[in-house]
């Protein structure tokens, strides 16, 4: 058995790291942490885990966290920083939901992100974790940098026209709304129930520190050549999921040769679903499972394909994608514990 730990246990990220890993049939959760419920029973906190698991919080400690062999930290930036490299010394692995590692380059880091970068030692040897790219360096890594939400929906979104060299000179646009889980489960204006339930809007309008993360990918994916891309978050009135809708021109094409790509690409992928042409995914149609739909519109008038990429953001945004690079990290059936159908409505 795989024995896990979880740095940040309370947060939204952590708790459905723990819905998935209680039926992962080969894993046993050994530390789970939380500074501010020191002591308490999982699931007096958390009552639908009830029969699964008997542990209780206990405060980050880097011994406990390395007698496992893989901890995950669904902790706010800066945390796996501190605890990454002493995790990773004592022999365990390391999987962070979190920013800390994503960002190549550490002066990008520290702009976006607005504090030092605290671990540049370790980053070289972090591989971001989106398997449908880097399975194989995942499968290698000691140190996995699980992608950002919105990164995640807008670069399985756009990554076949990028690598078909499809995208020249042209600012693409990636329109994105979320719900309200992706902001954390910490107590915040914008996530009041008032605020947040009877109304949508923009944010991150004049820079988002997604941004840099999907240009670092789309130009991997370009081969090293830059692309330029727009990006608006928005806030939508419901608790979780992401839907992107991305615009690109791509004069003269056919809508089926367009959708052959997309297709072809992901055709062995076991958590890309692409629905037929101009279908629409919906969130509900992802919630609580790993998958990300996606579905391709083209108006051959104007040349203009629109991308439409749905996921949960607690799953193939998070938790459930840190669960997909784990299985590949200890060379286990990569869907293994994340079988999951939506949940619906
Ligand atoms: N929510 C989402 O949709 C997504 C979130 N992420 C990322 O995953 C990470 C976790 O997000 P989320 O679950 O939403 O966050 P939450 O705010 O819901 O939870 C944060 C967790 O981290 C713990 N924590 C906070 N500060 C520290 C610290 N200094 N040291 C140790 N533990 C700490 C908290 O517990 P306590 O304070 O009791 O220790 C809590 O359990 C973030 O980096 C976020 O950006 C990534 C993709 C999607
Ligand atoms: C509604 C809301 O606030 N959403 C978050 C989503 C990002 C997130 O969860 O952070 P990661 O970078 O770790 O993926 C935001 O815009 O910051």
């Amino acid at each position: 058995m795989i024995k896990v730990g979880i740095v940040g246990g309370t947060g939204y990220t952590g708790v459905e790291l723990l819905r998935i890993l209680v039926h992962h049939p080969e894993t046993e959760l050994k530390v789970i942490t939380s500074r501010s419920e020191e002591g308490v029973r999982v699931d007096d906190m958390y009552p639908n885990l009830r029969g699964y698991t008997d542990l209780a919080f206990t405060v980050p400690d880097a011994d406990a966290l390395g007698e496992c062999d893989v901890v995950f930290f669904a902790t706010p930036h800066g945390v796996a920083h501190a605890l990454a490299e002493e995790v990773l010394n004592s022999g365990a692995r390391v999987i962070d939901l979190s920013a800390d590692f994503r960002l190549k380059d550490v002066p990008t880091w520290e702009k976006w992100y607005g504090q030092e970068h605290g671990a540049p030692g370790i980053l070289p040897e972090a591989v971001y974790g989106l398997p449908e790219v880097y399975r194989s360096d995942i499968s290698k890594a000691r140190l996995v940098a699980c992608p950002g939400c919105y990164p995640t929906s807008v670069e399985l979104g756009l990554i076949p026209l990028i690598e078909q060299g499809l995208i020249e000179d042209q600012l693409l646009i990636a329109d994105c709304k979320t719900g309200v889980s992706g902001a954390g489960r910490g107590a915040k204006v914008g996530s009041l129930f008032a605020e947040a339930a009877d109304s949508f809007m923009a944010y991150g309008t004049s820079g988002h520190r997604h941004l840099p993360e999907i240009r670092q990918e789309l130009k991997a994916a370009a081969g090293g050549k830059d692309i330029n891309i727009t990006f608006t978050p928005h806030l939508a009135p419901m608790i979780r999921g992401i839907l992107a809708t991305l615009y690109a021109q791509v004069p003269g094409q056919k809508i089926e040769d367009l959708q052959k790509i997309y297709e072809e690409r992901y055709a062995n992928e076991p958590f890309v679903d692409v629905l037929p042409a101009g279908s629409q995914p919906a969130t509900r149609s992802v919630k609580g499972s790993n998958v990300c739909r996606l579905a391709l519109h083209y108006h051959e008038d104007t040349g203009q394909v629109i991308v439409l990429s749905a996921i949960d953001n607690l799953v193939k945004g998070s938790s459930g994608q840190a669960v997909q690079c784990m299985n590949i990290m200890f060379g286990l059936e990569e869907s293994m514990g994340l079988q999951h159908v939506a949940l619906m409505p």
